[in-house]
C-alpha cells in the first residue's frame, strides 16, 4: 500500500507508473517513502515497457529539455539584427562587457534571467522571457545545445558563444 494522499496513476505516454499525492498535487516516479513494493512490483511487472527514461517529470517529450536564453549580438553574428536594433554595430568586446553586467545581476539575485531578456535580448523569444520552449538535440547551434544538455533544470550556464551571439542559458525543464 502506499502512504496517505498517495495514489498510483498512469502515465500513457511513458506507459509508466507514477505516484500522485492529491493532497500536495505532487506527482513524482519514484515510489513515496513506507510504500509496500511487492504491490509495486507486481504493478511493474504487468506495466513496465523498457527504453522509457523514468528520470524526467510526466509529460516531458522524450529526450527534450525546455531552455531560456537570454542574447546579445554584435556586429559579426550570423543576422546583426534584432527587434531591439534593427542594424546591430556593437563589437563582439562590448557584447561581452554588456552580457557579463547581465550575468552579474542575475547572478546577484537582483533580476531573474528571464525578466532581463525581456528588454536586453537580441532575440525574438525575448517577449516570452527567453522561453524557447522544448528542444532536443540537433535543433539548435551544436554550442548552445552542448552548453544547455549539461545544464541541471533550473541552473545557468557561464557566457555561451554561437554565431548568432553570446548567450546566457537558463535550463528550465
Ligand atoms: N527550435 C526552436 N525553438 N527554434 C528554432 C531555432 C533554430 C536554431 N537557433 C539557434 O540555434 C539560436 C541559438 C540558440 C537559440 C537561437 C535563436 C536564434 C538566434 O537568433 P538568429 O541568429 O537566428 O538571428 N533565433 C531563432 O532561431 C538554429 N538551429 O539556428
Amino acid at each position: 500500500g502506499l502512504p496517505p494522499h498517495w495514489e498510483v496513476r498512469h502515465s500513457n505516454s511513458k506507459n509508466l507508473p507514477y505516484y500522485f499525492n492529491a493532497l500536495e498535487k505532487v506527482s513524482r516516479w519514484e515510489p513515496p517513502a513506507g510504500t509496500d513494493t511487492d504491490k509495486l512490483k507486481h504493478y511493474m511487472a504487468a506495466h513496465h515497457s523498457a527504453g522509457t527514461r523514468p528520470g524526467a517529470a510526466p509529460g516531458v517529450p522524450e529526450g527534450k529539455i525546455r531552455a531560456a536564453h537570454l542574447l546579445v549580438k554584435h556586429r559579426e553574428s550570423r543576422r546583426p539584427s534584432s527587434w531591439r536594433e534593427a542594424e546591430i554595430t556593437r563589437t563582439k568586446d562590448e557584447a561581452m562587457e554588456i552580457i557579463l553586467a547581465h550575468e552579474q545581476k542575475i547572478q546577484s539575485g537582483a533580476v531573474s534571467l528571464g525578466e532581463l531578456a525581456l528588454t536586453e535580448s537580441d532575440c525574438s523569444s525575448a517577449r516570452k522571457r527567453g522561453d524557447l520552449g522544448y528542444f532536443g538535440k540537433g535543433d539548435m547551434q551544436k554550442e548552445f545545445e552542448d552548453a544547455a544538455f549539461a545544464l541541471k533544470p533550473g541552473q545557468m550556464s557561464g557566457v555561451v558563444e554561437t554565431a548568432s551571439g553570446l548567450h546566457l542559458i537558463e535550463r528550465l525543464e
